[in-house]
């Protein structure tokens, strides 16, 4: 039996992965599972999965929740560290990184300095800190096992062959909800259109970020450090069906690549059962019936958070840090109605520019970074009146 910890057990990757554990409880069962607010539907899926543990991120919910609406002997604890210390929990095997953002990265770090097998959903933990958090994995001997449907299929990919003989990696992307729409159009998207994803059913941040192409960018850079990728040797292909998960290359000229419907059930499943494969809860790819698979060149000038992915891959040191903090805030404010659209690569490219780069940053320089970066996003000045 495989004890794992959900790590953000009430969003789309923590159900999903919940999903996976359900269906295979003779090989699988939650031992903890952590959120951050939305403690009722942790309560409801304690009492559906028993786990030991329970963590709420959010502290100041210490004292208002109600302890009896969780199972009866689940230990309830609260805040960052106590899912941090959950993470590096003894009796856990593998730990799945589901949190959003780079509230994510203390609770990856804590679960590969344990030792941990790291199911790793939240790429900005890579984004962030990729080198440290490598460090950390070489260090302790902990396997870090992609979950990111791209990352996963180059995963899978990349055992068709050895790391010398890769000429590049292809990651697939949707090209989000405004694939087709022209620079003009996209000046007047709204929120409740950029949370129209076109094929994958995901919270908030990522479907966002999706829509303008940075999560493409947050991929490039997850890809550069996972598979240790000069960005040189990373392209991107827009693949409007996406059920191309994405392609390997090699120096032959083979194209290995991954192929099933979108659902994420599938590469959460693969990490926790790696390297076996056991029965699949997601729906088969049909191949009676016709469909058409496409591919398009990405629009760098529609979507300019694309190059920064690039840049920031090449770059490496503070710039993911940098990067991904300006872009938490610039998603925040974008769904308050308080930036464009647009603004949202554009006050990216900015903040990114005003730093002071460091090419090997500790950790405590990345948080100091992480915290500039944000307060500079939030006093930024949008041009439109929105
Ligand atoms: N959704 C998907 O299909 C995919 C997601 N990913 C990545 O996986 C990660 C999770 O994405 P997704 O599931 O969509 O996100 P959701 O917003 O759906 O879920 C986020 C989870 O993290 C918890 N959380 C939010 N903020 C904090 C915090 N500060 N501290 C601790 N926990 C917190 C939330 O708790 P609460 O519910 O209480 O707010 C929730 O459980 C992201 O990094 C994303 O990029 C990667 C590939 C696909
Ligand atoms: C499911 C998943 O892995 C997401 O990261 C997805 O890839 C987002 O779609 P885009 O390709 O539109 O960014
Ligand atoms: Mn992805």
């Amino acid at each position: 039996m495989k004890r794992i910890a959900v790590l953000g057990s009430t969003g789309s990757i923590g159900t999903s992965c919940l999903d996976v554990v359900e269906a295979h409880s003779d090989q699988v069962s939650a031992l903890g599972m952590t959120a951050h607010s939305r403690w009722e539907q942790l309560a409801e899926q304690s009492r559906q999965f028993a786990p030991q543990f329970v963590v709420i991120a959010d502290e100041s919910l210490r004292n208002s929740i109600d302890r009896s609406q969780f199972q009866p002997g689940t230990e309830i604890d609260f805040g960052p560290e106590a899912v941090a210390r959950l993470a590096a929990h003894p009796d856990v095997d593998v730990v799945v990184s589901g949190i959003v953002g780079a509230a994510g990265l203390k609770s990856s770090l804590a679960a590969l300095e344990a030792g941990k097998t790291v199911a790793l959903a939240n790429k900005e933990t890579l984004v962030v800190a990729g080198p440290l958090v490598l460090e950390a994995a070489r260090r302790n001997n902990s396997q870090l096992i992609p979950v990111d449907s791209e990352h996963s299929a180059v995963f899978q990919a990349l055992q068709c062959g050895k790391d010398r003989e890769v000429r590049r990696v292809i990651l697939t992307a949707s090209g989000g909800p405004f694939r087709t729409r022209s620079a003009e159009d996209l000046a007047n998207v709204t929120p409740a259109m950029a949370l129209d994803h076109p094929t994958w059913d995901m919270g908030p941040k990522i479907t966002i970020d999706s829509a303008t192409m940075m999560n493409k960018a947050l991929e490039i850079i997850e890809a550069r450090w996972l598979f240790d990728l000069d960005a040189d040797k990373i392209d991107v292909v827009v693949h409007p069906q996406s059920i191309v998960h994405s392609m390997v290359e090699f120096v032959d000229g083979s194209v290995m690549a991954q192929l099933s419907p979108p659902d994420m059930r599938l590469p959460i499943q693969y990490a926790l059962t790696y390297p076996e494969r056991i029965d699949g809860i997601s729906p088969q790819l049909d191949l009676t019936t016709a469909f058409n698979l496409e591919f398009f060149p990405p629009d760098y000038d529609r979507f300019p958070a694309l190059k920064l992915g690039f840049e920031v891959a090449q770059r490496g040191g503070t710039c993911g840090a940098v990067l991904n903090a300006a872009n938490e805030v610039a998603v925040a404010r974008f769904l308050d109605g308080d930036l464009t659209f647009q603004e949202i690569p554009q006050v990216c490219r900015e903040i990114l520019s005003a730093h002071h780069f460091s090419p090997t940053p500790t950790l405590d320089e990345l948080t100091r970074l992480d915290r500039w970066a944000r307060e500079e996003t939030k006093r930024w000045k949008s041009c439109s009146s929105v």
